[in-house]
């Protein structure tokens, strides 16, 4: 897929995300695809997928769906673990999916590679990257290395980047007025329509929602805390 082509396809739009951790009870990979259904039913212009389902999650997804794909996988959950080598991009890719997530921090890499190689091996494949940064400065550096596509999805996920029970928006509006000929994806904690909204005038092309739309427990545990019997876990 070429940059010209998504764009115009997910501008000023939602993307869902649908994804299941792994002993959550919608965790296989028939019922993720028919999430993505549904999601795109609803009006998704992409989706974004994989994470701890991996290849297996992207491949029905891909059969399911005909809207660009957003793949990742996930090796563990500290340090660099979203599609964190070049071999799992390109994987990723081979599943699937149009366009590779990666870690777009500055940490060092599990392969010892950096972003660039990354980056490099998507484009020689056909695909797009979407960097997936915690702050302004992993975005700088990330645009460096050739990424298409920057999303917030790991800011408050890393020790230098602020922990928060809402989006970072303000990281929005900071890339945007840095970055202003980068796509800019907004991911992370966005739970209701007013922040979708809120991502795109602060400057976002899209808006990635996962588990406010796509995790039931999430959302019966959102509605039972506003009751006398709210869920402890
Ligand atoms: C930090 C990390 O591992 N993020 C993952 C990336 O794919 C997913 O677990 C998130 O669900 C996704 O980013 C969407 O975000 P939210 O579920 O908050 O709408």
């Amino acid at each position: 897929m070429i940059l010209g082509d998504l764009l115009p396809a997910i501008a000023g739009s939602l993307i869902v995300s649908c994804q299941a951790g792994p002993d959550h009870p919608l965790r296989d990979a028939p019922t993720i695809a028919r999430m993505a259904r549904a999601a795109v039913l609803g009006g998704a212009t992409a989706v974004r997928c994989g994470g701890v389902g991996g290849l297996a999650d992207i491949r029905a997804v891909a059969a399911a769906v005909d809207v660009p794909i957003i793949g990742l996988t996930k090796r563990g959950t500290s340090g660099v673990f979203i599609t964190p080598t070049v071999h799992d991009a390109v994987q990723v890719l081979d599943a699937g999916a149009h366009i590779v997530a990666t870690d777009g921090t500055r940490r060092p890499r599990p392969d010892g590679a950096g972003l660039t190689a990354t980056v490099d091996a998507v484009h020689a494949a056909g695909g797009l990257v979407m960097a997936d940064v915690a702050t302004l400065a992993d975005a700088v550096a990330a645009v460096g290395a050739g990424a298409d596509l920057i999303a917030t999805t790991l800011s408050g996920y890393t020790p230098d980047s602020p922990p928060g029970p809402g989006p970072d928006l303000d990281l929005i509006a900071a890339l945007r007025t840095a970055l202003p000929a980068t796509p800019i994806i907004a991911e992370g904690r966005y739970h209701q329509p007013a922040q979708v909204r809120a991502a795109l005038d602060a400057g976002a092309l899209a808006v990635v929602v996962g588990t406010a739309i796509t995790d039931p427990a999430w959302i019966t545990a959102s509605f039972a805390a506003r009751t006398d019997r709210p869920h402890h876990s």
